[in-house]
């Protein structure tokens, strides 16, 4: 089969584990004989420092007339890099934001799995990972407070900010049915989270997902608050199957639950749309911090990148590999810093590619 890739690497570590998962696919594409064109393009600080802007419009379309988007992470250090200095539209985060509308790609699977070899990682106490767990959290992406009209003013000698949260039910409705979908494909329990206590957006969220389950009688539904959710996910991860969320809440309970698989590294991530093009970029950022040293981990990324195989591409096979090259290499006992323990080996992010790639 022959596709164009979008490649967005971005900032920060972006460059260091898209280049992993380049050679991933490189190797995938030779031993299944398929041909994969890149076209790379620039979002974020990247973009900015070569455009002045965080996405252009050119880029858009590369994207937009591409089969797939394959993205690192953007941004820089929120407290010092110059990026932050620029009014908030033409911030990295705005690239990021923007394209995820224009490609109106409002369903983000970010799936929490926690790998047998991993559990020494996991932070929480043993009985809690014995059976390990599985879950997939379904974030709504192009809606709620991320993309409502935000504003800072001053009022009455002080300064005050605002930042509009909007849902409609139609925005609900399909992301709703993907979860469901999803779920029939695997343990048929969804827990959808809100803040209906409080919030008109959430009550609005539960009305709609109840009306949505109506058509999975075999889908166990179950609502529960975002707070609730968010001590549940490190006192007993495995009642989890399908978490359904909207946006910042599905934003913050996929890194808590990242930590809990033994690194923000290992999660992976999909935003889809109703056809078949799709983005695959990492659930975490751009890890200044660890920026330019060679040690990040670069697995996320491969598994997005298998990802892309198995939703935009159809090549279920392809991803598999990848899946269980990337599960050899933990066998092999072979860890990047972040995912380290005792009596393991320690690998570079390039050495982690090369490792995963000898393993296909
Ligand atoms: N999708 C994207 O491109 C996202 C971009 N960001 C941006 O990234 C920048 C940094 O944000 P932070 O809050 O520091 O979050 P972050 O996810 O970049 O980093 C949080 C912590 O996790 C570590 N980490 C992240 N990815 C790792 C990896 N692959 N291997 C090993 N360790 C890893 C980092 O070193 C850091 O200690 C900000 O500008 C933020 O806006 C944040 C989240 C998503
Ligand atoms: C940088 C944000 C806009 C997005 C984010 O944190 C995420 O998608 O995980
Ligand atoms: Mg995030």
């Amino acid at each position: 089969m022959e596709k164009n890739i979008a490649v967005i690497k971005g900032d920060g570590i972006g460059p260091e584990i898209v280049n992993e998962a380049l050679k991933v696919l490189n190797a995938i594409s030779r031993k299944y004989n398929h041909t994969f064109h890149y076209r790379e393009i620039l979002m974020g600080g990247a973009s900015i420092d070569a455009y002045g802007v965080p996405l252009t419009d050119e880029a858009i379309q590369v994207a937009q007339n591409s089969d797939a988007v394959l993205l690192g992470s953007i941004g820089g250090d929120t407290n010092t890099s110059p990026w932050y200095q620029l009014e908030p539209a033409l911030r990295p985060e705005a690239g990021l934001l923007k394209i995820r509308k224009e490609l109106n790609l409002f369903a983000n699977l970010r799936p929490a799995y926690l790998y047998d070899e991993l559990k020494g990682a996991c932070p929480l106490k043993e009985e809690i990972t014995e059976g390990g767990f599985d879950m997939m959290i379904m974030r709504e992406l192009t809606g709620g407070l991320y993309f409502g009209a935000r504003e800072t003013k001053e009022v009455n000698g002080q300064m005050v900010a605002h930042d509009n949260l909007i849902y409609s039910e139609n925005e609900i409705r399909r992301i709703a049915i993907r979860g469901f979908d999803i779920a029939m494909k695997r343990r048929k329990k969804v827990t959808s989270v809100d803040k209906a206590n409080v919030l008109d957006t959430s009550r609005l969220w539960r009305k709609v997902v109840n009306e949505v389950a109506k058509d999975y009688p075999s889908v166990e539904v179950e609502h529960m608050l975002v707070d609730n959710c968010a001590m549940q996910l490190v006192k007993n991860p495995r009642q989890f199957d399908v978490i359904l969320t909207e946006n910042m809440f599905g934003d913050i309970l996929s890194d808590e639950a990242s930590m809990v698989t033994g690194s923000i590294g290992m999660l992976s991530s999909a935003s889809l749309r109703d056809d078949k093009l799709g983005m695959y970029e990492p659930s975490h950022g751009s890890a200044p911090d660890i920026a330019g040293k060679n040690i990040a981990n670069p697995i996320a990324t491969i598994l997005s990148a298998a990802m892309m195989l198995r939703y935009s591409f159809d090549m279920d096979q392809e991803a598999e590999a990848i899946e269980r090259a990337i599960e050899k290499v933990l066998k092999d006992g072979y860890r990047t810093i972040d995912i380290m323990s005792d009596g393991q080996t320690k690998v570079s992010c390039s050495q982690m590619g090369d490792l995963i790639v000898e393993r296909l």
